[in-house]
């Protein structure tokens, strides 16, 4: 294993942006700035219940996840056509390509779409070709990963599966997100079975808002390969052996947890906490538009206000995203090698 060699306090911002990694846990609705929004509704006759950009900025004063979750779906529901979700994820990726993100696993949720009349096809589509281009133009690979809703039923997540058959090769896994508490991973127990059988990769939100057990759920119910946030698991010390010895990954986001208060202070965050017990870490964005920060900022925020957090950490979480990633083998040790490449040329700086 690569040991990195020692780099001074004041040189990580720059290593944290230059270095390559992999963001595994950010919503594509979620990087919808409040411009873009504006942009859309007026391209497409949609009406905001906001009366300018302004006034959509000031509503981002979150308390909690429910109270993000409203002026998210309020947000998307400007995209209606193909070109819509282009656009949206094509520029998530421009801006990703710029943090040095050599690979993305980009969450959508068709069903906030599908009961506005928008086709899975149309979502899929739109962003399976961001994605093509992307990787052409600014050679970021990216692969799309379906969320269900976990407000709503076990059967609507089914009649969404249906939905996207025909384009599962565009498609590598599946995720739950939303509103979590009241909605246990074990309420999708049989449509995660379902996908798994279909060979799609799986992940699930677990341990944001939620307890410990919703974790295990995940683990034992829908065998998630990781959890999405994760958290919560420093309450459960059984929790953290078994994330540990299985190298689970938690795919941690800073800026959200900070923005709905999950934590109160950036310094309180528990990353550092993580990453000492053993657990797979790997630092996010999640709704970058909405939480002040794509994933550099989220790297260079939490490293700032955690002091204990060392260049050997930053190692770390940037080698656990590309190991963690659904990438094939091959891939994932290719961009290994360029993190040490990295890390070796910033310390002979
Ligand atoms: O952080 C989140 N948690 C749950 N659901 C979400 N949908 C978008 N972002 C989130
Ligand atoms: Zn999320």
């Amino acid at each position: 294993m690569f040991t990195p060699p020692p780099i001074a306090r004041e040189r990580l911002p720059a290593l944290l942006a230059a270095m390559p990694k992999a963001e595994l846990h950010i919503h594509i609705e979620g990087s919808l700035e409040p411009e873009v929004i504006f942009a859309l509704a007026q391209r497409n006759g949609v009406a905001l219940p906001y009366a300018d950009v302004e006034a959509l900025r000031r509503a981002y004063a979150f308390s909690d996840l429910q109270s993000f979750l409203d002026i998210y779906y309020a947000g998307a529901s400007v995209l209606l056509h193909e070109q819509d979700f282009y656009d949206m994820a094509r520029a998530y990726l421009a801006q990703a390509a710029m943090d040095n993100v050599a690979h993305a696993e980009v969450f959508f949720d068709p069903q906030t779409h599908t009961a506005r009349g928008v086709s899975m096809e149309t979502v899929v589509r739109g962003l399976h070709r961001a994605c093509v281009d992307a990787r052409a133009e600014l050679g970021i690979s990216s692969s799309l990963i379906l969320c269900f809703l976990r407000h709503l039923s076990e059967e609507d997540a089914f009649a969404t599966l249906e939905q996207a058959m025909p384009l599962l090769e565009h498609i590598v896994g599946v995720g739950l997100d939303s509103s979590e508490l009241g909605h246990p991973p074990e309420k999708f127990a049989r449509v995660f079975a379902r996908c798994r059988q279909l060979g799609l990769r799986l992940v699930a939100h677990a341990g944001e808002e939620g307890p410990p057990a919703f974790i295990w759920s995940a683990l034992d119910v829908l065998r998630v390969e990781r959890i999405d946030h994760g958290v919560q698991a420093v309450h459960d010390a059984a929790l953290m052996r078994r994330l540990a010895q299985d190298r689970i990954a938690l795919t941690v986001c800073p800026l959200s947890n900070l923005k709905l208060r999950v934590f109160p202070e950036l310094s309180q965050h528990n990353l550092k906490r993580l990453l000492d017990a053993g657990l797979a870490a790997t630092v996010n964005s999640d709704d970058p538009a909405y939480f002040g920060g794509y994933i550099n900022e989220n790297f260079t925020q939490v490293f700032a206000a955690v002091p204990q957090l060392t260049a050997h950490d930053a190692w770390q979480l940037a080698h656990n995203s590309f190991a963690a990633s659904f990438a094939p083998e091959g891939q994932r040790r290719a961009w290994q090698d360029r993190l040490v490449e990295c890390f070796e040329a910033h310390a002979r700086a």
